[in-house]
């Protein structure tokens, strides 16, 4: 067979099912040419599946009678169908077919279920079986009047005796009956109403009232009314049937203008309008439900809509806020800029600024050291000036304070940069506390030994142009005498004095020539050595300090118990003019002068603080003769003042350090030995005197030398002739005298 052949087969046999269901369901009537999609779009509802299962299996009867069509459960009828028809041993089809696959299974079933109906019911066997499906008493049909429901009994009729071949008319009246049938059944089905599941029977009996279209009411026998009252079958009908039934009733009552309605009727309409009132309450009830359901979900909608607007507006909102932030962003990004722009303004504004300030400081600066080249000047001319006054130079020195002293208690207010120096007297107040003086220079606590040094170097230097020099270092106990003069000890070069300092230098710049002649030292004991080398010199001055008495004292842990002096002779000459020069430098540093009731000696360390306060007595008292121009100068008062005689007598350059501890417990010191400065550097010793000697005057000193030894031989030789004569000229008595 062929395609062509197959596909006309096919479309017959679909032509075959849609003729059956048009006659099962004439509402559809569907063309007989309808396509697989058509048909199945009207199968997948699962009317025709639900129509039908009532009818051919019996089990599923009692399911479907009195139910009604719910197209939710479609599926439920169509599955139902299909194992119904399965367990009637008809070939059946798949539920996946119906949905998309090949609709023939689906053909194949439903004209197999067709067959079967009709090989087992005969021709009208489906009517047969809707009929019984909805227990229609057949004995009921043959009562009624219709002229149609006249041939469904007739047909009925000749289906109980059996007569298998019905004739056209039955069949197209049979037509008729189920196409009322079903429309009655589809019209409760879509207006869900009654809410009761409409009967068979009931439709039936409405189907007669119904009917009464040229008959009256008020001709129907009682026992039919009341049969229809009692049966319940008002609940049953459809409104518009009990609507028609009231209508049929009042027309009839107003054509027979009377008014009257037998009594019978009369009960009849008043349980329809019964009727008619509960479904319309019902129908207010269940509007009022719809109603409510419908404000509930207007409220929910509402409810959802406010949401979605709290949601819209919210990210509005947040819009807003991203636009502010935005906004406030380019105004920050706007004043970020207008600053950067102040800022390179300023900074240009500053650079110029400060290059024309630089420019200012440039000349400051430079008037600065003008200023201080004036001041070195100034100084130099002051010390030339001294240095022909031959006054005697102070430096005053104030050592820092040790551990243990209080840092705070000072009684230096301020040290000038010109040597002026302001004490304070801790228990005075006011101006009357305040003490100025005024020295060559004034070091302060953080003066080191080199910058000190420095200072006094053309001084030392000065001893190799022959002068005299004497620098001694005076000071109260634990002053700094020794710190200055030696150093704290040797180890170190920075800690060195200005004794090793001063030699160290003079070494490195001449060569010091051996001299074994004795000089007339005024000191008892003391021995000269020679010395090459600065190394010979600290060996010598080690064996010095060994010597020298060291004790402890309360101000002085290491307090010098004796005047160190440290002499340098030098003798030089001129290799060029043949001059000669002889010269001494003295590096003295005294005992400290103390007051023995804070030093708290006793025994030896009394007496030789007595010792020492009476040769710094002897010293001051020198000084004073000096400052007053005093005839008499006491020098050999004291072995140190005759040992300084020639360093204070004239014609030498003398420097002292006065030293202060600027402790305020030893102000009264401090000021005591501040004004014994003071009066130091008042003292003129009269301009210095090199002690150089030309060639010229030494030959001529010379000469005058041999001529004076010529002379005295000459005398001798005199007064040994003379001797001669007296002793020739004498008796020999005077010879015994002899
Ligand atoms: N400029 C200074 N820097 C640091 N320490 C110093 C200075 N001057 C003095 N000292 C310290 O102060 C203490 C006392 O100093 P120093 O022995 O030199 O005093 P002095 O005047 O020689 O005393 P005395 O007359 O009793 O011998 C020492 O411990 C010393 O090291």
């Amino acid at each position: 067979m062929g395609s062509v052949d197959v596909e006309a087969e096919a479309a017959k046999k679909r032509s075959d099912v849609v003729e059956w269901l048009n006659y099962l369901f004439p509402d559809f009537n569907l063309p007989l040419e309808a396509s697989d999609e058509e048909l199945r779009a009207l199968l997948l509802d699962g009317f025709v599946f639900f129509g039908i299962l009532g009818r051919i299996n019996p089990s599923y009867s009692g399911e479907i009678q009195g139910g009604e069509f719910v197209p939710e459960k479609r599926s439920d009828y169509i599955r139902g169908f299909a194992s119904a028809v399965d367990q009637m041993g008809l070939p059946c089809f798949k539920f996946l077919d119906l949905e998309q696959g090949s609709m023939s299974s689906v053909v194949m079933c439903l004209l197999s279920v067709r067959d079967h109906i009709i090989s087992s019911n005969g021709n009208d066997g489906i009517q047969k079986s809707l009929a019984k499906s909805w227990n229609r008493p057949s004995d009921s049909w043959r009562s009624l009047e219709a002229d149609n429901l006249e041939g469904v009994d007739i047909r009925q009729d000749e289906q109980t005796n059996g007569d298998q071949n019905s004739s056209r008319v039955v069949d197209e009246t049979n037509q008729n009956d189920r196409q009322l049938k079903f429309q009655l059944s589809m019209l409760s089905t879509i207006t869900s109403e009654p809410t009761t599941p409409l009967s068979s029977n009931a439709v039936d009996k409405f189907h007669e009232v119904f009917q009464l279209k040229q008959g009256r009411y008020s001709d129907l026998p009682a026992s039919k009314i009341s049969e229809m009252m009692k049966s319940n079958s008002l609940e049953s009908a459809p409104t518009q049937s009990l609507l028609s039934v009231m209508n049929g009733i009042l027309d009839e009552s107003i054509e027979r203008k009377s008014g009257e309605i037998p009594q019978r009727v009369a009960c009849l309409l008043k349980k329809v309008v019964q009727e008619i009132e509960r479904r319309i309450s019902t129908q207010a009830e269940h509007i009022r439900k719809q109603n409510n359901l419908i404000k509930a979900r207007e409220r929910k909608f509402q409810s959802r809509i406010r949401a979605l607007e709290t949601l819209a507006s919210g990210s509005s909102e947040e819009a807003k806020i991203i636009m502010d932030k935005l906004q406030y962003v380019k105004d920050l990004k706007a004043s970020s800029e207008s600053i950067k722009d102040e800022v390179l303004s300023t900074k240009q504004r500053w650079t110029e600024e400060f290059s024309s300030l630089g420019k200012k400081l440039k000349v400051l600066t430079d008037a600065a050291e003008n200023y201080h080249v004036v001041l070195a000047e100034n100084r130099k001319l002051f010390n030339e000036v001294q240095e022909l006054k031959g006054n005697i130079r102070v430096y005053c020195r104030i050592r820092p304070f040790l551990s243990g002293e209080n840092r705070k208690s000072t009684t230096i207010d301020y040290i000038g940069e010109n040597g002026e120096l302001l004490l304070v007297n801790p228990f005075k107040q006011g101006k009357d506390g305040n003490h100025s003086f005024k020295f060559n220079r004034v070091f302060g606590p953080a003066a080191t030994q080199e910058e000190i040094f420095l200072d006094i170097q053309p001084l030392i230097r000065s001893v190799l142009d022959g002068y005299n020099v004497c620098i001694f270092a005076y000071g109260q106990t634990g002053s700094g005498k020794t710190y200055t003069m030696t150093g704290p000890n040797l180890s170190t070069k920075e800690d060195w004095g200005v004794n090793y300092r001063a030699l160290n230098d003079l070494f490195n710049i001449s060569r010091i020539m051996n001299s074994s002649q004795p000089n007339g030292l005024a000191v008892p004991d003391a021995s000269l050595h020679l010395v090459n080398s600065t190394s010979d010199v600290l060996e010598l001055m080690q064996i010095g300090l060994a010597n020298r008495a060291v004790g402890a004292t309360a101000l002085n842990e290491r307090s010098s118990r004796s005047h160190s002096i440290v002499t340098v002779h030098v003798r030089g000459a001129d290799l060029k003019t043949g001059a000669t020069l002889r010269s001494s430098l003295n590096l003295v540093d005294l005992a400290g002068s103390e007051r023995v009731d804070r030093s708290e000696v006793t025994g030896d360390r009394l007496r030789e603080a007595q010792h020492i306060n009476k040769s710094l007595s002897a010293l001051g008292d020198v000084i004073f003769a000096l400052s007053q121009k005093s005839s008499h100068v006491p020098y050999r008062n004291s072995k140190l003042t005759q040992v300084l005689q020639s360093s204070l007598g004239g014609q030498a350059k003398t420097l002292m350090f006065v030293q202060i501890n600027p402790d305020v417990k030893s102000y009264s010191e401090t000021f005591s030995t501040l004004k014994f400065a003071e009066r130091v550097s008042g003292v003129e010793l009269g301009a210095a005197r090199s002690n150089k000697e030309s060639k010229d005057i030494r030959d001529l000193m010379e000469q005058v030398a041999s001529l004076k030894g010529k002379m005295a031989r000459k005398d001798e030789e005199i007064e040994r002739l003379q001797l001669l004569k007296d002793m020739g000229n004498q008796s020999p008595e005077n010879g015994k005298e002899r």
